[in-house]
């Protein structure tokens, strides 16, 4: 098992690594759209953070050596169900053709009050 830690993602705000490698799958914690660097929130609406949460996903796929065809499943938390079309719009961008599993859900109560989060499986051959 490797534990990877991607210094361009947002920094953990508990006690788990931004990935883990167990053989050829890739667990990556849940990723939310807190600036890399300060930390903060980016952005006041679902487009902005889904894009920010998606940009700091990506920093952990680069860490890792992984590609977004490599994602084969993804869990997205939102706050308000009444943001799902605009979250397929920047998720569908980001993904282009590729198409992995998914579960997305309503929640409440996101880390930092974001309106989003989101983890992922990755696996390669
Ligand atoms: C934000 C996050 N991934 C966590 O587990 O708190």
């Amino acid at each position: 098992m490797e534990f990877i830690h991607a210094s361009k993602a947002c920094a953990s705000v508990g006690p788990y690594s931004h990935a883990v490698k167990a053989g050829n799958t890739y667990y990556l914690s849940g990723q939310v759209p807190f600036h890399p660097v300060s930390g903060v929130v980016v952005g006041a609406n679902m487009a902005e953070q889904a894009a920010q949460t998606l940009t700091n996903l990506k920093a952990v796929l680069d860490e890792a050596g992984l590609k977004i065809t490599d994602l084969v499943k993804t869990t997205v938390f939102l706050a308000n169900w009444g943001d799902f079309e605009a979250f397929n719009e920047v998720y569908g961008n980001f993904l282009g053709d590729h198409r992995p599993a998914r579960v997305c859900v309503e929640t409440s109560n996101l880390a930092g009050g974001c309106l989003i989060e989101m983890d992922a499986i990755c696996f390669v051959e």
